[in-house]
């Protein structure tokens, strides 16, 4: 771009000349926290440079949703990663460029994810909330990081059909994760027995790839001329692609053959009329993307939600009152509860306002120049939603932005009475963690719905407090990862009531054997 435009590039930290900026952001990990520092310097469109690629970042939800949704129609593509392509990014929805083929997947996932089909889920969804509760009360085996991890099996469940997926043919398994006590490296794909777990790799695999500045060859792309001979992480990256590869086709095929009830996404997916234009291998691909998009997503939100359950014991008893009130002790909450519990809602609301999965969300790309407010946005530019920010905003949340605070999303009609939604929230997110425009998140109404019948049953049954030692969340992920890390906490669980552990008892039990008799005791 020529040099008039050049001086109208929005405001920014100075960088070297070639290298830009990557020496200030390269070798950083939580990047949102470093840009949350810069919009309070430089304001709400930040222009950075990575050795000549243009990065635009968005720090509040009006220069988002100006660019990302009214002009949706030119800032819907996704920026290219060397890896991830490698990977397979090409057939997996959230990082596929715009055009037909994304065009195909997203209307498939539209027509399984939809507001009014998401309700179809619910009792699926109640059945994995009563799983979870017994499991964070019973289970004294599993670490309690492994049990919130299974709690994304609701979406699995919703995605591939009730019955477990199966860890498959023993030469397909790979048990080479890393020791517990190394930490983790997502630069190759760690295979294991568990599928649950696998899919949760996979979804790291991807989101530390597309880490701004993760690899090398992003910055000087000719290294992408190496031959795999040398270049191991092409060589990891394409051996990766194939083992994603042949597990969605086969968690694909086992889900469409073995559904008995022929209630899952897949079996939808795999009705041509659902799923026009794609073949089969892209369907599974669809399938896979979405449980990986889904996975570290719901199951971070919901460790952020037993954080804040420990730091703020108030705020799990006001939710407490309102259940007991709305729910009683005898029978566990249903999705039919939501409307007349505003207090947990906005504990759900709160938590992904205060703790986004995903902080900078994924970039989109500017397709023509553009401009905002006398800024040049030049076409290519990748345009960087910093959630973060927009979250914490003290223009619109007010001072106590920080703060976990649910109560922000409520009113009482006067002192003591009981807490409503405010009428803005009814059919407002009050967050800005689903994205924006033509990309935002498409599993966003069953994510919504799982977190509130989860944290629902939890907080029916249970009482969280803190611990010094037992049932340690460790910190997950590694330190270069789109995904929020999630914190070192301790906690105890215990019933709420006396006879709530006998009837998780009882509900789990029903659930299991129905399901040992929809699926013949397979
Ligand atoms: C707490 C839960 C979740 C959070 C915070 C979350 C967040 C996000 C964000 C920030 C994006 C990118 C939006 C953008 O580019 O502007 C996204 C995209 C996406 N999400 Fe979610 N998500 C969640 C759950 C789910 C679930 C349950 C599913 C599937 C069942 C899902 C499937 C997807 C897919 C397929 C995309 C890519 C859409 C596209 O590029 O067209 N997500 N999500």
């Amino acid at each position: 771009f020529n040099s008039w435009n050049r001086k109208r590039l929005p405001p920014g930290p100075r960088g070297l000349p070639i290298l830009g900026n990557v020496l200030q952001l390269g070798a950083t990990s939580q990047l949102w926290l470093i840009f949350d520092k810069w919009k309070y310097q430089y304001g709400p469109i930040i222009y950075l440079n990575m050795a000549g690629q243009n990065i635009v970042v968005l720090n509040t939800k009006a220069a988002a949703t100006e660019l990302l949704e009214r002009r949706s129609a030119i800032y819907s593509d996704r920026p290219r990663s060397i890896v991830a392509d490698y990977l397979g990014s090409q057939l997996s929805m959230p990082f596929t460029r715009y055009g037909k083929s994304w065009q195909s997947m997203r209307r498939a996932g539209h027509a399984v994810l939809n507001a009014r089909i998401s309700g179809q889920y619910q009792p699926v969804q109640i059945e994995e909330a009563i799983i979870l509760a017994h499991s964070l009360l019973c289970d004294t085996s599993s670490p309690l990081l492994a049990k919130i991890n299974r709690s994304a099996s609701t979406i699995i469940s919703v995605i591939y059909g009730k019955r477990s997926l199966s860890s498959g043919e023993p030469e397909q398994v790979f048990d080479d994760a890393p020791q517990a006590h190394t930490p983790p490296v997502y630069e190759k794909l760690h295979l294991t027995s568990d599928p649950l777990q696998t899919l949760s790799n996979i979804a790291h695999r991807f989101t530390s790839a597309v880490y701004p500045g993760a690899h090398l060859v992003e910055l000087i792309p000719i290294l992408d001329y190496l031959p795999v001979a040398i270049a191991k992480w092409k060589r990891d990256a394409q051996r990766d692609y194939k083992r994603i590869s042949n597990i969605f086709e086969r968690y694909f095929d086992d889900a469409v053959k073995s559904d008995p009830q022929r209630a899952s996404l897949c079996v939808k997916l795999a009705d041509d009329q659902v799923a026009s234009g794609l073949t089969d291998t892209e369907k599974s691909w669809v399938a896979g993307s979405l449980s990986v998009a889904a996975l570290e997503t719901t199951s971070t939100t919901l460790s952020f939600f037993l954080h804040a359950m420990i730091l703020h014991p108030n705020i799990q008893e006001n939710a407490q009152i309102e259940i007991d009130r709305v729910v009683g002790r005898s029978r566990s909450p249903t999705s039919a509860d939501m409307v007349h519990l505003p207090y947990v809602r906005a504990i759900v609301k709160e938590v992904l306002r205060w703790q986004p999965a995903i902080p900078l969300a994924v970039p989109h790309i500017a397709m023509e120049d553009d401009w905002y407010e006398g800024h040049f946005i030049p076409k290519g530019s990748s345009c960087i939603p910093n959630v973060w920010s927009m979250n914490r905003d003290k223009d619109v949340y007010g001072p106590d932005a920080d703060k976990f605070h649910p109560e922000r999303f409520l009113f009482q009609p006067e002192k003591g009475a009981e807490f409503a939604l405010r009428a803005e929230y009814e059919n407002d997110d009050g967050h800005c963690s689903y994205g924006f425009g033509r990309r935002v998140c498409v599993g966003r109404h069953v994510a919504d719905n799982a977190l509130f019948i989860d944290i629902c049953t939890i907080l029916w049954a249970l009482r969280i407090e803190p611990a010094v030692s037992t049932n340690s969340a460790a910190r997950r992920g590694s330190s270069k990862d789109i995904l929020n890390p999630i914190p070192n906490f301790h906690c105890r669980i215990f019933p709420r009531f006396p006879e709530a552990e006998g009837l998780l008892q009882h509900l789990r039990d029903d659930v299991v054997h129905s399901r040992t008799n929809i699926t013949g005791g397979q």
